[in-house]
């Protein structure tokens, strides 16, 4: 018997291989005239490309979007935006310049078009991170929801194999913990399982040719639904993890993510049984939390955390923060778990497969 409650964000996407050719006329569509384009230092080249594509629709291009978002960096731009007279903001790139935009729109209401380049999915949530004096902070403000967001899978054909990957585990991740969210509903359990088969398909196909467009629209087509649950529903063990380990210990965002979802999984694999059967279907296995650690190891992506720079001394800070202050889970994990998470810690950190 259904018994859910679901709020769907207003949000326009825009999706197909060259659609990037239609930025200007979305700008126009927000009645929007002068767009502020943002962009990491390395992809600067692209968004030059972007901006001049724009003419007078661009008011100037910021380039320093850093992972987790700086509070510093994020008033930067503000401040640059303001002097511009920007009256909305173009984020081309990865979740780390999709955050920068939404650390804009959080403050300003500017409205933002996001071009996503990797599959993190930031571009479909009303999620931020903002990073103070070493300290991640996240919220939710339906502000920082990117009013467009324009899907072109030639643009991501430049992404390497490995962050193809690891981003592509990213997303899965948001499906998979969406599939046992205590706010869980049947649509979101379609966009997930969708999403996790796509992506499923994509990945191996990627790594084989990584110009392969049809394989980069099945990525970016798996990384929109994957995002979509993110934004709908509650996040679980498996990302407090990882913000645990990203945000404490400095560790790459979506190699962590891959890394970690198989133990996360495991650990809740008796939990939510219906969850993880889905799961194993979309990923064409028998086990759901063997089938992620199997799409990592035949990729080439890193299943320990000892090799993306974790310390095993750091093990037992990083199991007393994340059972400190606990996400809602299906198998609750606080300071009782406090042993079975250090386990599951040590396991990923050796890279065993899933318990
Ligand atoms: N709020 C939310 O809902 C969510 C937020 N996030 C946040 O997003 C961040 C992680 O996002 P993620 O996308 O993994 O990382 P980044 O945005 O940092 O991108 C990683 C790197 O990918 C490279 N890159 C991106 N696109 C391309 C491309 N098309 N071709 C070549 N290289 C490319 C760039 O490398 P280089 O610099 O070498 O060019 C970039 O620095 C984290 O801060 C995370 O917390 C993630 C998911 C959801
Ligand atoms: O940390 C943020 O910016 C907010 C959410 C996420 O990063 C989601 C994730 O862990 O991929």
């Amino acid at each position: 018997m259904h018994d859910f409650i679901h709020t769907t964000h207003p949000q326009r996407v825009v999706f197909g291989a060259g659609s990037l050719r239609h930025l200007a006329r979305e700008i126009d569509a927000l009645g929007a005239k002068k767009a502020l384009v943002l962009c990491t230092p390395e992809q600067r080249p692209q968004a030059e490309r972007v901006a001049a594509s724009l003419g007078a629709q661009a008011a100037g291009l910021f380039d320093r979007a850093v992972m987790h978002v700086p509070v510093e960096t994020a008033r930067e731009a503000r401040d640059l935006a303001r002097r511009l007279g920007a009256d909305c903001a173009v984020a081309l790139g990865g979740g780390s310049t999709t955050g920068l935009g939404k650390a804009i729109a959080l403050e300003s209401g500017l409205p933002i078009v996001a071009i996503p380049t990797t599959y993190a999915g930031s571009e479909m949530t009303p999620i931020y991170g903002l990073t103070e004096n070493g300290l991640k902070k996240t919220g939710k403000d339906p502000r920082v929801l990117p009013r467009t967001v324009i899907y072109d899978p030639e643009l991501s054909r430049t992404l390497p194999v490995g962050l193809s990957v690891t981003s592509g585990i990213n997303a899965i991740a948001h499906a998979a913990e969406g599939l046992y969210a205590q706010d869980s509903n049947p649509v979101m359990d379609l966009m997930a399982e969708e999403g996790i088969a796509a992506l499923a398909r994509a990945l191996p196909a990627i790594r084989l040719e990584p110009g392969d467009l049809a394989a980069r629209s099945d990525a970016l087509y798996g990384a929109w639904l994957c995002g979509g649950v993110l934004g709908a529903v509650g996040m679980a063990l498996h990302h407090k993890l990882c913000h645990t380990l990203g945000g404490s210990f400095n560790l790459p965002h979506a190699e962590v993510h891959t890394v970690v979802l198989p133990h996360a999984l495991a650990f809740n694999a008796q939990a939510a049984p219906r969850a993880m059967a889905r799961i194993a279907r979309a990923l064409g296995g028998v086990s759901a939390p063997a089938a992620v650690f199997a799409l990592a190891r035949d990729n080439g992506a890193p299943v320990a955390l000892k090799d993306i720079g974790m310390r095993a001394a750091d093990l037992d800070r990083a199991a007393d923060i994340a059972v400190a202050n606990p996400y809602w889970n299906p198998r609750p994990f606080g300071p009782a778990e406090r042993d079975a998470i250090r386990a599951l810690l040590q396991r990923a950190f050796d890279g065993e497969p899933p318990g």
